[in-house]
């Protein structure tokens, strides 16, 4: 039906004139319900269509951040401010974002297990499977850390979290992670690291007071640099990723933010982070998945089958780390969106220091789990994979004690211990401490 019916165009539709004005009137009425509810289904239908079927994106990143979320209320306040409360003298009070992923569950209880107030946030989102994210939500939630189900874009929800918790701190680990998965949904990066963290930093600057914030950057911003080891001095102008872009794109809107509104801020390049509860999308976990199942794994060589390597980094020592940053970390020095002075701004690097060729990583898995690998070499793809890291940590080391001590193998070893345990067990398992 559109609005052409209301003029008569056939002499039959003239006859309608000869009826009672009764029937009229309701004839209209009932063809203006009709004509709303047309229109609301057709509104609707677009609506639907547009969320859920949006080509800008993966199908499934829109559906994330289209997801709600409930909180707010009296039981929900007390809870957050119950995981958040200080339980130390000098203790501090954080909020922790990306807290159900791997770093951020780890940052979580090792900051619980000192004393420190600890309220993370995560949006659960399923770029790999949540129900490990849910196993690890358990495993805080029983050392007392409760996590808010919300996404950092959400600035009301910043908002109230500030309002019920004045944080000391911020560590902020949510972001959309991976290198390569960034060719497939360039969009999750920019929502995440770009606008998620803007987010974040435009709450943070107006709270009273202002928290000082440690961040995860990524040694991806070395990107095409072939100075080694990588220094935090040498240029990081050569992102080869889109992901490498958006956290370098950070580390500058960080200079922002700390020069503006005096807001103290760390960034931390973390070197391939591995170790239990990590993350599945990661070539040493799913290499181990696929080589138990007898499945043909590809491994990455350079031109001329020149090796690629791997500066990997034990979860234990970037915990060491994140906390060593937080507790060097300066007061910000503005209060409720205006800069009272200079603030702390510092990146580090916090690697291993030993570089280890992917070809060794999959012969100590190998060793570990009994299982040869079915290996199939083939060139780095052109996927925004960078042939080789090795960190210079002498920053950290001098500013905060920063020290890693676990190789590769005894890594390796704690992880697939824990791998073992938890998938046996139908991935459900949440005893084992983190
Ligand atoms: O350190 C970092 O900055 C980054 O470390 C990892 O990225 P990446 O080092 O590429 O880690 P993996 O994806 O686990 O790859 C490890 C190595 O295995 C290689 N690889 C990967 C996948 C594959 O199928 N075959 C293969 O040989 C890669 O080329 C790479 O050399 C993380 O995924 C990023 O989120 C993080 O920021």
């Amino acid at each position: 039906m559109s609005h052409l019916d209301d003029i008569p165009s056939t002499p039959g539709k003239f006859k309608m004139m000869d009826k009672s004005p009764f029937f009229l009137h309701r004839t209209r009425w009932q063809s203006s319900v009709a004509k709303l509810a047309f229109w609301s289904l057709v509104f609707f239908g677009l609506l639907f269509i547009f969320f859920y079927r949006s080509p800008i994106s993966n199908p499934d990143s829109s559906r994330r951040s289209l997801r709600t979320y409930s909180w707010g209320g009296p039981a929900w306040e007390k809870r957050v401010r119950s995981s958040a409360r200080v339980r130390t003298r000098n203790g501090v009070s954080v909020l922790v974002t990306g807290a159900a992923g791997f770093v951020g569950t780890h940052v979580s209880a090792a900051l619980k297990r000192r004393g420190d107030g600890v309220l993370g946030l995560d949006n659960f989102n399923d770029y790999y499977d949540t129900s490990l994210k849910r196993s690890r939500q358990a495993l805080l939630e029983r050392s007392g850390v409760f996590i808010v189900e919300g996404d950092i874009n959400d600035l009301s929800l910043l908002k109230k979290l500030f309002e019920v918790v004045p944080f000391t701190h911020v560590m902020h680990l949510a972001a959309q992670a991976g290198v390569r998965y960034a060719m497939e949904n360039p969009g999750s990066y920019v929502h995440s690291n770009i606008a998620g963290f803007v987010n974040l930093l435009e709450v943070c600057k107006s709270a009273n007071p202002q928290p000082a914030i440690v961040w995860a950057s990524s040694s991806s911003v070395y990107g095409l640099n072939t100075k080694v080891p990588f220094s935090e001095k040498d240029r990081t102008d050569q992102p080869a990723s889109l992901y490498a872009a958006t956290k370098k794109a950070g580390e500058e809107i960080a200079h922002t933010y700390n020069h503006i509104y005096g807001l103290s801020l760390t960034g931390l390049r973390f070197f391939t982070v591995y170790g239990p509860w990590g993350r599945p999308d990661m070539a040493y976990f799913f290499f181990t998945r696929d080589i138990l199942k007898g499945k043909a794994i590809s491994i990455f060589e350079g031109a001329n089958h020149g090796t690629v390597a791997r500066d990997f980094t034990y979860i234990d020592d970037i915990v060491k780390g994140c906390l060593g940053a937080l507790d060097t970390a300066e007061k910000s020095t503005g209060s409720g969106g205006k800069k009272r002075g200079a603030a702390q701004l510092r990146v580090f690097n916090l690697g291993n220091t030993s570089p280890v060729p992917v070809t060794d990583l999959v012969s100590i898995l190998e060793r570990l789990l009994k299982v040869k690998a079915k290996r199939n070499m083939m060139k780095l793809p052109r996927n925004g994979d960078v042939p080789f890291t090795h960190a210079n940590i002498s920053s950290a080391q001098r500013e905060f004690g920063y020290k890693p001590s676990t190789d590769l193998q005894t890594g390796l070893k704690k992880f697939v211990r824990w791998y073992l345990g938890y998938y046996k067990q139908g991935g459900k398992k949440v005893a084992a401490a983190a």
